[in-house]
């Protein structure tokens, strides 16, 4: 039996700690906030602007252990400002003459604003050219593209431009500020793009040239465009491309696409590894980290990364390298490797994705709902034994509380490497590594399960009427618990063995795994991608395989569930 701290490894919460550090700064202010730029902060100054203004100067504010590094004049909007760069934020301040004895005037004029510098992701120097003019233009000064938090989830990109028409003035602020940015670890500078111009509504070219493109080349990201022209394509591509070339992946497409880069990119590292991906093997980490910017018909992996199918906020995690850790799952069959995975739907979930796959003439939507009711009217159960090793929650308390409260209690986990068996009749087995949220199941398919803390869930619904089974499907579209039917069971574990029950009576329940006869294919639903494979399948969980760019969202943004088929 073995006990363990369930790790907390999340790049994201050092951002949303810095940002509401940020806000604690801004609650400390006086005076107005710009509501348009919802990051920027106010505080108050506590030192008096210095009389000689106008040259930049290079000073150490040792209060504050930020270092001053450039002071200067520019306009912001319509006022002259004080501006401010230090090692940790541009910070401006309205110039206004002082009249002795106006306190609000002065209170006013001591008031700051600031953007941290981790925040801004780019910066130009502004210039205007008239129509057909040949030299560069004329400076009006520099443009800071700064990245934004929009509602829960959502990012956003804006800019501040600091106006000041000296060419040495702005050089040295432009080049100040780009060595800054340069030195932020794991922005990309250059990014693989893989497109699968089908996915959904054939939109996926469309969103990457519209939404995405623009802000990668606003940052100088250097890309490198790929199309896919059949389905295991990118599969292919990853097989062979020389990945030292870039800092990142980026899939723009649904969930099966995004599975297929992520199966082809852990495969590359274990070939380059030299592992022998047998059903016990260990396996290596990806190399790149992966971008998703969801343009398909489901985006499970895109809303449990980022809470949103937003591009525009995948893009800017991407381009802001917010990296994230995240569990992976093998899939093995017979000692044998069949890819890699975040979940995974066997009975009902698989039936209904291999039914879809045969109606992909349909429109996708139409394919889907079509899909479920037909199998919900054709339901039947599977005869299969289920194998697992269960993770027990050491700390009583750690179950009850909100999710928030949860999550901030040291939590111990003992799993028992016992294996328990159960079997039966199964409607359906979800196996997941994520949380799993979508549009249809606002609380995620398994509510319980975080990005990276190395343990899956799998939720077991038993043998049941159709029309109790069809309640459990609805309950996931809504805020209520899903698994509150006496027909369905959840665990959180560590590994799986799924297997046709075995009706020969031998006692050796392990036997069945070293030679086991030519057999029935049985659909799977992998990340929304079918895999059809024979009755026996080994399922294990690998903490923080692979890094994704984005964050450890909790629940979506837009709670409303859309599912209208049930
Ligand atoms: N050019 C292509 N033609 C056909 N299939 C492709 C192509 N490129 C990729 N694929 C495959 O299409 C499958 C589905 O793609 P994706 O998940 O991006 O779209 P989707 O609209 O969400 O899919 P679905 O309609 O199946 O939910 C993936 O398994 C991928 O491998």
């Amino acid at each position: 039996m073995a006990t363990f701290v369930r790790p907390r490894v999340n790049a994201w919460c050092d951002q949303k700690k810095l940002q509401s550090e940020a806000a604690e700064h801004r609650s400390l202010g006086v005076g107005k906030r710009t509501s348009s730029l919802p990051l920027l902060g106010t505080c108050e100054r506590d030192e008096a602007l210095p009389s000689s203004r106008g040259q930049d100067e290079l000073r150490s504010d040792s209060a504050s252990a930020d270092p001053v590094l450039l002071r200067g004049i520019f306009a912001i909007g319509k006022q002259s400002c004080d501006v401010v760069l230090s090692a940790r934020k541009l910070s401006w301040s309205p110039i206004q003459p002082e009249i002795p004895g106006d306190v609000l005037r002065t209170e006013f004029q001591h008031k700051e604003e600031f953007v941290e510098l981790k925040d801004i992701f780019a910066i130009k120097l502004k210039r205007r050219r008239s129509v057909g003019q040949q030299n560069e233009g004329t400076l009006l000064g520099i443009t800071i593209f700064i990245c934004l938090r929009k509602g829960k989830n959502k990012l956003k990109d804006s800019t501040i431009n600091l106006n000041n028409i000296s060419e040495e003035h702005c050089n040295s602020w432009f080049r100040q500020i780009k060595d800054i940015l340069n030195g932020f670890p794991n922005r990309p500078k250059s990014l693989k793009i893989i497109i699968n111009p089908h996915s959904h509504k054939k939109e996926a070219r469309q969103i990457y040239s519209e939404q995405v493109e623009p802000l990668f080349k606003l940052a100088n990201i250097q890309t490198d465009v790929t199309l896919t022209e059949y389905k295991g394509h990118a599969l292919s591509l990853l097989k062979e491309c020389q990945l030292q070339e870039y800092d990142g992946l980026v899939c723009v497409g649904g969930d099966g696409s995004t599975s297929e880069v992520v199966h082809g990119l852990l495969l590359r590292a274990q070939i380059d590894a030299g592992r022998d991906t047998d059903s016990t093997f260990m396996p290596v980490r990806a190399q790149l980290p992966v971008g998703i910017i969801s343009a398909g018909s489901t985006n499970i992996l895109a809303y449990s990364l980022h809470g949103t199918k937003h591009p525009v906020t995948a893009a800017l995690h991407i381009i802001m390298g917010h990296l994230q850790p995240v569990d992976v799952l093998t899939f093995s069959s017979h000692n044998r490797l069949l890819r890699f995975g975040f979940s995974s739907m066997f009975g009902f979930g698989g039936r209904a994705l291999a039914l879809a796959e045969k109606h992909r003439w349909m429109p996708s939507s139409q394919r889907r709902e079509f899909a479920i009711i037909k199998t919900l009217a054709n339901l039947k159960p599977e005869d299969f034994e289920l194998l697992f090793l269960p993770i027990n929650c050491f700390q009583a308390g750690s179950q009850r509380g909100s999710r928030k409260e949860k999550k901030e209690m040291i939590e111990e986990y003992v799993y028992q490497d016992q294996w328990q068996i159960t079997n039966g009749h199964f409607l359906n087995i979800s196996i997941m590594a994520i949380p799993c949220l979508c549009s249809v199941a606002p609380r995620g398919l398994a509510p319980n399960i975080r990005l990276n803390d190395g343990f899956m869930s799998l939720v077991v619904a038993r043998n049941t009427s159709r029309t109790e089974f069809a309640k459990h499907l609805k309950r996931y579209t809504s805020v209520r618990n899903q698994f509150d039917f006496p027909f369905v069971e959840t665990y959180t574990v560590k590994e799986v063995k799924v297997h046709q029950s075995n009706r020969s009576g031998s006692t050796d329940k392990f036997a069945k795994y070293v030679n086991f006869p030519t057999e029935e294919k049985y659909p799977w639903n992998v990340d929304g991608d079918l895999m059809e494979t024979a009755s026996e399948i080994h399922i294990r969980v690998h903490p923080q395989l692979i890094n994704l760019y984005g964050c450890n969202t909790e629940e979506l943004d837009e709670s409303k569930a859309n599912c209208s088929c049930l």
